[in-house]
Parts: C-alpha cells; structure tokens; sequence
C-alpha cells in the first residue's frame, strides 16, 4: 500500500528587528510542533538574517544574489523591520517593501476581530460588532516611492511625494476585495477615498470601485471618505464588515481598527501574491516596537494568526485551523501578554498555545475513533 506523499514546504524567514525576531522566534516553535503532530508535512525554514544589524555591518538587508532563492520558496514569514539606529525610511525601502513589490504581492490582506478573553477598548463593543476583513493596495498609490528633493540645504528646498494610481493596481484590487466580500456571510463591501480632496487618483479609485461593483450585484456597497470612515469604524463598528482602501489608508485604518479590537498585538497580515507566481509573505501588521524590544513581553498572537493565514495560502486548512482554535483559546483562559489585559510574557503564551494544540490534535484524533 502506498502511504501518502509528504509535502514540503520551502518557508523563508525573516525576523527583523526588534519584537520581529522574539515573535517569530516563538512562532517557529509553534510551527514545528504542528509539523510534529500532523505528521503530513515539512517546513523546510530557511531562518535569514536581514535585519538593520546587517545594515550596519555590510551596508545591505537584501544580499544581492539572493532573489532567485527566495524567488523559490512557498512562502516568506516575515517578523518587523526599523531601528533606532536607521532610518525609518531606509529600513522600511530597503527591505520590507521591496519585498512586497519584487515579489508583486500587490494584496494585504488584515483580517481582524475581537479575539475570546480580549476586549474592545470601545465600551459595549462585542465579538459580533467587529469582525472585518481590510484589503490594503500594497503596490502602489501613496507608497509608489516617486518623488524628490531638490535645493536640499537651502531655504527653497522642494520635496515631492507622487502617488500614482493606476488602471491595472486599482482593479485588480477591487475584483480582490469584491471576491473576498463576497464569500463573507453579509456580502458587504465598503471602499474608502479621499476623492474630496485629491481629485486625480482618488477619483479614478471611485470610478473603478463603481465598474467592477457591477460584476458583482449580490455584493453590497457603500463609499466612506477616509476622514469619516474613522469616526464610523469607532462608533458604528457593527455596520463595516470588507473594507477596500488605498495602500496608506489601509496601513493607518488597519492600525485603528486592530486598536479597536484591543491591541495591535493580536493583528496579522498577508501580503498576497494572488497569481501564485512568487511567495506571498505573512507578518504581524506591528513593527519592531522598539520600546518593549528585548523585554520578552511583545504579543506573539498577531504572528501566529500571519502563520495560520500562511498554512492556509499553503493548502493545510485543518493545520491553520486548528492553530487559530488553539490560540483562541488560549486567549480566552486568560494567558495573555500585557497589552490585552494579562501578565504573560510571550514565551508563556507560546507554552499555552502548545500545549493547547497538542490537546486538541489528540482529542480530535481520539474522536476519529
Ligand atoms: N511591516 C513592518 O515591519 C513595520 C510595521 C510598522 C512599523 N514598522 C517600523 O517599526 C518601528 C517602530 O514603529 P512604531 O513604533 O510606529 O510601530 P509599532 O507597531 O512597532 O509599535 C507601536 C506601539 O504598539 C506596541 N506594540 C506593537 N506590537 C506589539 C506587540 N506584538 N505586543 C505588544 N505591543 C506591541 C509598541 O510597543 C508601541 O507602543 C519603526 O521603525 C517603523 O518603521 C515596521
Ligand atoms: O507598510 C507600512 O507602512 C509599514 O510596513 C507598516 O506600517 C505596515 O503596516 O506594514
Ligand atoms: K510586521
Ligand atoms: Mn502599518
């Protein structure tokens, strides 16, 4: 009889800086013990060390030859990047976006809702209130890194910062977001712009939402200003579910909305390469948090939930549900970090989540029989 093939799976990853290496660091863990109980598959992780250290030393985060190699993996995990001691600029254009652009993961993805045992900072918000899914443009618009300066050191000095819109980034955004929207229960989808104000792009985000809004008439739609949409996000959470929005829009709600939901330490983010041509790359939507690095205290949830979504990508459904399962429960014991409530560090968490997974796993099997 012949036994069922076990699948490999080629994961590069990058811890970063600062909470970025403890979180992945204890993540790993978790991923090594549900390579252990399901038996099925491989990770083959190829641990790299591009961080602002590297920076540093060798004046590089990305060595040049490594492209082809990455190029081949099933998936990046990635923890955070920024130091003190770089730029917030240098780090962010030399390493966590060229990665997302090289590698056209032109999709990030941010679900988010209220985890059990963690409450909304919002009084009488619950678990039904808030359950949405932001789909962030992660290719271009405010991020597409053109612009410059000139007359630098002078009193004339000109910076511009050109975001560019176009056909192609917006609609494959939207079809992104309509299909999503779509598979959720209420079928609603809300696009955010600053069509008032910027008057070019903007408005060709509008006009494009509207084409593709009429493939899909099952689909729901509405139309926020992004200004109002953070005053609806906070006092009427229960009427959002998909929301669309540019790639600057969509990093500053998504921070909102994770605060919302009780601390941007519980949120995660798959940034997607929906043509599966390169890897898609999965992190916590925090950075490196420099001040509780090296405490031991970050929450480690926001990655276990970016390494579920990652499992997921990857086709291990039962592997990336029982992890969120494991970790929810583990939330609603009680074993927390600080930031949602509790006075865990991240490696008890870690233990928790572990030995949650093991039980589960087992009394699942045993309920096989
Ligand atoms: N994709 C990324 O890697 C990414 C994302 C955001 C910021 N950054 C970079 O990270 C650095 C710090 O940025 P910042 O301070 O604006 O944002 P941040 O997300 O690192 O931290 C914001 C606040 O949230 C807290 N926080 C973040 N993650 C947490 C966690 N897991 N558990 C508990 N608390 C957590 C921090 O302690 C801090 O008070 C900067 O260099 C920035 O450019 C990188
Ligand atoms: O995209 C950005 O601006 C940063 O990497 C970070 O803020 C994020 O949310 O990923
Ligand atoms: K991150
Ligand atoms: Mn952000």
């Amino acid at each position: 009889m012949s036994r069922p093939q076990k699948r490999t799976y080629r994961i590069a990853s990058i811890p970063g800086d600062g909470i970025g290496v403890e979180v992945i660091e204890q993540t790993v863990k978790v991923l090594r013990t549900m390579e252990d109980l399901f038996g099925s598959f491989t990770l083959d992780i190829d641990m790299l060390d591009w961080s602002s250290d590297r920076y540093l030393e060798k004046g590089e985060y990305i060595p040049a030859d490594a492209w082809p190699k990455l190029r081949a993996s099933d998936a990046i995990l990635f923890g955070a990047v920024g130091s003190p001691d770089v730029p917030d600029d240098i780090s962010l254009w030399d390493l966590i976006l060229p990665l997302r652009k090289k590698l056209n993961q032109y999709i990030n993805l941010r679900p988010i809702r209220i985890l059990p045992g963690v409450s909304s900072p919002l009084r009488s918000c619950t678990s039904s209130d808030l359950d949405w899914m932001i789909v962030r443009e992660n290719s271009e618009g405010e991020y597409a890194g053109q612009g410059g300066t000139t007359h630098d050191d002078t009193a004339q000095t000109i910076a511009t910062e050109v975001a560019i819109f176009t056909r192609l980034g917006i609609e494959r955004t939207m079809r992104f977001a309509f299909d999503i929207a779509r598979d959720r229960p209420r079928k609603k989808l809300t696009m955010v712009t600053k069509s008032n104000a910027q008057r070019h792009g903007m408005v060709l985000w509008d006009k494009i939402f509207y084409e593709v809004a009429k493939e899909y008439p099952d689909v729901e739609t509405d139309k926020m200003l992004v200004d109002a949409m953070t005053v609806r996000m906070v006092l009427k959470p229960q009427t959002l579910d998909t929301i669309v929005a540019t790639n600057l829009h969509g990093d500053i709600l998504s921070d909102l909305a994770a605060a919302l939901a009780g601390s941007i330490g519980v949120a995660a983010s798959s940034n997607l390469d929906p043509t599966r041509q390169n890897p898609s790359m999965f992190e916590p939507i925090h950075g490196s948090a420099p001040d509780i690095a090296g405490q031991g205290i970050a929450n480690p949830i926001g990655t276990f939930w970016s390494a579920a979504e990652m499992l997921r990508w990857l086709g291990e459904e039962g592997a990336a549900d029982l992890l969120m399962k494991a970790m929810e429960t583990v939330t609603a014991s009680g074993t927390k970090t600080r930031d949602v409530g509790g006075t865990c560090n991240l490696a008890q968490v870690t233990e928790a989540v572990i030995a949650e997974l093991e039980q589960l796993f087992h009394s699942r099997k045993a309920g096989d029989h």
